[in-house]
């Protein structure tokens, strides 16, 4: 598009919303699923730029269109690609890798063969749509090959990468058969940012590995190539967040707060309400937390006449046979708990297999006196944030694991390692009698984090460090030189990388 087009262009697998077309033809859409749009959504209504991305619906092909103050260009994926593509190689191949291999990861070539077509249409669709010299932030591992493709396409952009997910260890990551080409693919970019410190440790641990290219600090040289000069990229951790200040002012409102009441009435007005709130996925440690809550009712220490666990498992990738065997896992283990330990008319645990709007969100978490955040593995995790934007009372207490983004910047959460259910048993008994002191202690702290670093903070740190030149930094230590043994296994692994 060069002169006429955005300033800035985000590309992420999916728009913010999802579209449907009925059998008569009328189209609608519903909001998309997941943290990943709840961060970008208020960045990009602020900004004069467009958002390229699926549009949630198989062989949907839609023009570009406005809504909710932003400009959306649709990407059309065939029902075969958004089997091999979006369910096959993101989602039971990267995902799984990514987040310590709890489930394992399938390695399929004619998976691979999608993902890369469908990354260079979309990295046409982003050259497409940028402004001669324009910034173009690409979005997390559905993507990873976009800077690559994008860089050859438009050499004069400034391009920007965030992995939403975390970045494994070397270990695990060189499973994938095609981890050099994704490593490149990434390298395409200016600046490639992390939800942790750990998770760009590991990128650049890679990159030394893999390719023969060195790194200093968070610097990494990549040379000439072709027609395309030399250049710098930097890898380093941008912790991402919610809009602190629209979720703390939503909670405030008298609809959210009666909602909140009206809530808690419903439940039967326990002593103790417990919420859990998380797409149904097996990284988020659904099955350890209500293992954990089982035993409490089963030995005493909380009285199911008390005390209710509400968990909301929002319905994702519902074609992917690891996130089936979830379902009926979580739905086994309810149904037993609540045949156990229920009585009619109160249920030791309310499953709720929905997707809910961010005032009843808002209201949920006013309604909880403790908030179960029990991940095995998670980029960030946003509902942590929000629990504590949505607490202006200053109650109610986070339990959080060790294992998410979030656990590195939230002092003030109760934390714990869910593969220990004794240790977990004991964390949820401690939140759920915490006197209500300590617990406006713990959510302040909170609260000053929450409500400082929020989304805007985040992207715009992001966006003006991309803005800057990246060469020549020094910062850091430099982990390259005489790195021999790096050296020794880069080779070794390179001889047995193909293409
Ligand atoms: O698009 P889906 O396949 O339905 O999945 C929803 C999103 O899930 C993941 O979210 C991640 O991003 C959050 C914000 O940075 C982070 O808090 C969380 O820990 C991550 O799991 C995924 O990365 C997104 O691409 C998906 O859209
Ligand atoms: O019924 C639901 C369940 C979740 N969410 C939102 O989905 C996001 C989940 O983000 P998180 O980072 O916790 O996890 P992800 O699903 O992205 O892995 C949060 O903004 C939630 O408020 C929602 O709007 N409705």
């Amino acid at each position: 598009m060069g002169k006429d087009g955005f300033n800035l262009v985000v590309v992420a697998n999916r728009l913010p919303v999802d579209m449907s077309v009925a059998d008569d033809g009328t189209v609608s859409w519903q909001r998309s699923p997941g943290g990943l749009v709840t961060a970008l959504e208020p960045v990009m209504q602020s900004a004069d730029g467009a958002w390229v991305g699926w549009a949630g619906s198989p062989g949907l092909e839609a023009d570009p269109f406005d809504a909710d103050d932003m400009r959306l260009v649709p990407v059309t994926l065939s029902a075969g690609e958004v089997e091999r593509y979006y369910e096959g190689f993101s989602n039971d191949t990267l995902w799984p890798l990514y987040h310590d291999v709890i489930a394992p990861p399938a390695f399929h070539r004619q998976w691979w063969d999608t993902y890369r077509k469908v990354n260079q249409r979309f990295a046409e669709a982003a050259a497409e749509q940028a402004a001669d010299g324009a910034m173009v932030w690409v979005q997390d591992y559905q993507l990873q090959l976009v800077p690559g493709m994008l860089r050859r396409l438009r050499p004069d952009l400034k391009i920007g990468f965030f992995d939403h997910i975390p970045f494994p260890p070397l270990e695990i990551f060189q499973q994938l058969p095609w981890r050099r080409q994704v490593v490149e693919g990434l390298l395409g970019a200016d600046l490639i940012g992390f939800q942790r410190a750990g998770d760009a440790a590991n990128f650049s641990r890679a990159v030394r590995r893999l390719t023969d290219l060195t790194t200093r600090g968070q610097m990494i040289q990549v040379p000439a190539d072709g027609d395309l000069p030399a250049r710098a990229v930097r890898a380093a951790p941008f912790p991402i967040s919610i809009d602190s200040k629209r979720f703390d002012e939503l909670a405030r409102t008298p609809e959210v707060q009666a909602r909140a009441k009206e809530i808690r009435k419903d439940l039967g007005d326990p002593k103790i309400v417990m919420l859990g709130v998380d797409r149904l996925d097996y990284t988020k440690g659904i099955r350890h937390r209500i293992k954990a809550y089982g035993e409490l009712l089963q030995d005493g220490s909380l009285d199911p006449a008390e005390c209710t666990l509400v968990q909301v498992a929002s319905p994702s990738r519902e074609n992917v046979g690891a996130y089936q065997e979830l379902r009926e896992h979580v739905e086994v283990l309810v149904g037993r708990i609540n045949g156990e330990y229920g009585e009619i008319g109160h249920s030791a645990i309310h499953y709720l297999h929905h997707s809910y709007p961010p005032e009843e969100m808002a209201a949920l978490y006013l309604a909880a006196d403790v908030m179960l955040v029990t991940s095995l593995r998670d980029g960030m995790n946003l509902v942590a944030k929000e629990y504590v934007a949505a607490r202006s009372d200053d109650a109610g207490v986070l339990v959080l694991s060790e294992f998410t983004g979030a656990a590195d910047e939230l002092s003030g959460a109760v934390l714990v390692n869910p593969h220990d259910i004794d240790g977990m048993k004991d964390a949820i008994l401690r939140a759920a009698t915490m006197d209500p002191k300590e617990q406006r202690k713990r959510m302040r702290r909170l609260r000053r984090k929450v409500l400082t670093d929020d989304v805007a903070k985040w992207s715009s740190r992001f966006l003006t460090t991309l803005a800057i030149p990246q060469a020549g930094d020094q910062t850091g230590s430099d982990d390259a030189r005489g790195d021999a043994t790096a050296a020794a296994h880069r080779r070794d692994l390179a001889s047995h990388d193909r293409g």
